[in-house]
């Protein structure tokens, strides 16, 4: 068994004419971590996912693991495992022989393969369909051979594009649990894409928030959750209302009234408040656990929503 790899993705920029997809984006992957890139529609999750498998080639940085640049290393040679929203199973070829595909190109022996690609699907618990044809299995059974064919040559690094994006929200959720498992089985480096909130929250050892091809935020889920750098990623992570605060010095005051808070960034410019925190009453006699302090980039100057329990619009309840 191999240990699991590293991943420094350093200084990476992609531009496609003058549109920059991604912008110096900086990050290092730990061995056998589980990290997501979170974000909307067009941040450049994909791009940058492909620029780690070797797809899209960067315009700038650098892209190391185990010490090694991978710029000169092709796709198919830098052992990484691939799982895509699409399955990208072969259709003419059995569950097994889907299975034992990579281990073919690399030309293991055949009774090695058969011991392999029998582990491979007993872990994701379909070794009874071995025999079965592509064409008759749920959307559900071709993710789990999809993710066995991923992880059946020990892959260094785990490379997941909106993997579960096509089956319904029940099987999502326990698949969720079940990709999650495997990764803690197996200890593989993970990179797992996704614009749902929730799936990031639930899965991850870290989450990179992407906006607009740059890193707004990378943080383990709660820390992201409980304390966003800035209002983007306050609203991105769930549903928040965001109360215009003042600061003087290290004192915030919302509404004239001090506020008692226990972390914030002196260019604070926003009380966070999510659905599940339990303040009764302004002033908020907060702590960093119910309410958090977000930087400004929001789009208005007042509470932004007005879904959670507690709604204030000048200082008054909803
Ligand atoms: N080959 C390309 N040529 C031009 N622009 C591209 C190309 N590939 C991606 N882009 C642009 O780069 C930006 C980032 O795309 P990317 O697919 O990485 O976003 P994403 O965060 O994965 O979005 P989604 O969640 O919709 O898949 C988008 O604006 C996209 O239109």
């Amino acid at each position: 068994m191999t240990t699991a790899a590293n991943l420094d993705i350093i200084g990476v920029a992609k531009s496609y004419g003058t549109f920059t997809a991604l912008d110096n984006v900086s990050l290092a992957i730990q061995p056998g971590e589980f990290l997501t890139l979170l974000g909307p529609s067009g941040s450049g999750k994909t791009t940058l996912l492909m620029s780690l498998a070797g797809f899209v080639r960067p315009t700038r940085g650098h892209i190391v693991s185990r010490g090694k640049d991978l710029a000169q290393v092709p796709p198919h040679k830098r052992n990484f495992g691939m799982v895509f929203q699409s399955y990208s199973l072969f259709p003419h070829m059995n569950v097994a022989e889907n299975v034992a595909y990579p281990l073919k190109l690399r030309k293991v022996s055949k009774s090695e393969i058969t011991e392999r690609v029998t582990r491979a699907l007993e872990l994701v618990q379909l070794a009874h369909l071995a025999d079965r044809p592509i064409a008759k299995l749920s959307g559900g059974q071709k993710q789990r051979i999809a993710l066995a064919r991923a992880v059946v040559f020990s892959p260094d690094v785990l490379l997941m594009d909106e993997p579960l994006s096509a089956l319904d929200k029940n099987l999502r959720e326990a698949m969720q649990f079940e990709i999650r498992n495997l990764h803690d089985k197996l200890g593989i480096t993970t990179v797992y894409v996704t614009h749902d909130q929730r799936e990031a929250l639930t899965m991850s050892d870290r989450i990179a928030v992407l906006k607009s091809g740059r890193i707004a935020q990378i943080g383990a889920p709660r820390e992201i959750y409980d304390y966003p750098t800035d209002s983007f990623v306050a609203e991105f992570l769930g549903e928040s209302t965001l109360l215009p605060v003042e600061s003087r010095g290290s004192q915030y005051h919302f509404a004239g009234t001090p506020l008692r808070v226990e972390a914030g960034s002196p260019d604070a410019r926003f009380l966070m408040v999510r659905p599940e925190s339990s303040i009764s009453g302004i002033p908020p006699s907060a702590t960093a656990t119910t309410v958090s302090m977000a930087r400004s980039n929001a789009r208005s100057s007042r509470a932004t929503r007005c879904r959670s329990r507690w709604c204030w619009t000048a200082a008054r309840p909803c």
